[in-house]
């Protein structure tokens, strides 16, 4: 056992993910549950992920470890209401998407060192405790961001934390988290929300939009997130997602001038680079994988025939790390893309699926 006592503070998505991951490997001796919401505490407590209902400030007292994951917006009035219940020794972790305000905010009001600064990389669009899972953690980045502050004690506590509910952790100061999560997090969630917004607009939107099956989709997923949560995120890191926008900005208006100006080589420049660096993105379905040895493989349009590879790669005791269906149209056949754990697994896939004449080839 990690720790005696844990209290969650907003068992939604991640609380309830961390909850169920914590009891799960039998990590906490009892977790005590707070929300706002009592459907998310009812569920929480009869899937397990807590074992007791408890409201704030009382909830910490003589907790070992508090993990806060509220919307970020939350933390700082969460932090103020528990300060003075926490036990000499307790330490306070969050799963915030933003850690510079909330970082300094917490050690300004906690007063204290005791405070680790935390955000794992991996969720969904789905928020509440319904789309919880103990499994969620499991091979994606886990960022910590300790300060010259931080307790090391605390600091280890919450890495034991993370990696034995299968995270991995990687320390960076909140500064450079904050740079990087409005790059490849912040930016992004903007631009799905306006594309809908822009296209919402439009006179045809709504019948377009019924039609919508590739692009569309694919770039606004994420737009169906907690719009409480990215209200939050968007001013809590309110600088560098504004910066990141001058960068998309110009990024805009360069492509809009070459297609303005029918300017076919600034065009071909533009879209072979983007299409050069998308391609190199490795295979992360749910968090972001560390690293993964793909491979794809090309397959007819048959029933059965993911199982048959599946069975393939089975018999010959290859582990398939990820799988992600890349095309499927009826009648054409489809490619997939299988992702391993290690070189020489990939490098097996490849033989096994090849002595079956199976068209495939190593990714990247
Ligand atoms: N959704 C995602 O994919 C990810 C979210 N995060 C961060 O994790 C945190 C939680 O997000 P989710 O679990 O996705 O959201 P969620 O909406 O599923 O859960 C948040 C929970 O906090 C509760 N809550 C709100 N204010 C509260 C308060 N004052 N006291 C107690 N409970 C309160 C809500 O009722 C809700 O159940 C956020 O800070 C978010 O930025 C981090 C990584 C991924
Ligand atoms: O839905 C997805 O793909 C996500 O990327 C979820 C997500 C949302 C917020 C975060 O801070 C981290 C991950």
């Amino acid at each position: 056992m990690m720790v005696e006592r844990c209290t969650i503070i907003g068992v939604g998505l991640i609380g309830g993910s961390l909850g169920l991951a914590l009891n799960e490997r039998g990590l906490a001796g009892h977790i005590c549950g707070v929300d706002l919401h009592r459907e998310n505490l009812d569920m929480a407590l009869a899937a397990g992920a807590i074992n007791e209902i408890a409201e704030l400030p009382e909830a910490v007292t003589g907790a070992d470890l508090v993990i806060l994951a509220a919307p970020v917006g939350a933390t700082p009035p969460i932090l103020r209401q528990i300060k003075d219940y926490l036990q000499p020794g307790a330490v306070i972790t969050d799963v915030g998407s933003t850690k510079q305000d909330v970082v300094a905010r917490a050690e300004e009001i906690l007063d204290s060192n005791c405070f680790v600064g935390g955000h794992p990389m991996a969720g969904a669009e789905t928020a509440g405790f319904a789309g919880a899972d103990p499994y969620l953690f499991e091979n994606a980045f886990y960022l910590l961001t300790p300060t010259t502050r931080t307790d090391p004690t605390a600091l280890g506590l919450v890495r034991g934390m993370v990696d034995a509910i299968g995270g991995v952790v990687m320390e960076m100061t909140p500064r450079e988290h904050d740079l990087m999560t409005a790059a490849i997090s912040h930016l992004p969630h903007f631009v799905a929300v306006a594309t809908v917004a822009a296209v919402a607009g439009m006179p045809v939107g709504e019948r377009a939009m019924a039609l919508a099956a590739g692009g569309f989709r694919d770039t606004t997923r994420v737009a169906a997130g907690s719009p409480r949560m990215w209200r939050d995120i968007f001013l809590s890191n309110r600088k560098q997602v504004l910066q990141a926008l001058e960068y998309f900005q110009n990024a805009v208006d360069e492509l809009k001038a070459a297609v303005y100006r029918k300017d076919e080589e600034k065009l071909m420049n533009i879209l072979t680079g983007a299409s050069a660096t998308r391609r190199k993105l490795p295979l992360r379905p749910k968090g972001y994988l560390p690293c993964i040895y793909e491979i794809v493989v090309t397959v007819p349009d048959r029933p059965g025939i993911i199982a048959m590879l599946a069975g393939l790669l089975g018999e010959a005791g290859i582990n398939i790390s990820e799988i992600e269906i890349l095309r499927a149209r009826e009648g054409y056949g489809g490619t997939i893309r299988i992702g391993f754990a290690t070189v020489e697994e990939q490098e097996r896939a490849l033989q096994v699926l090849r002595n079956k004449d199976i068209k495939c080839r190593r990714k990247g």
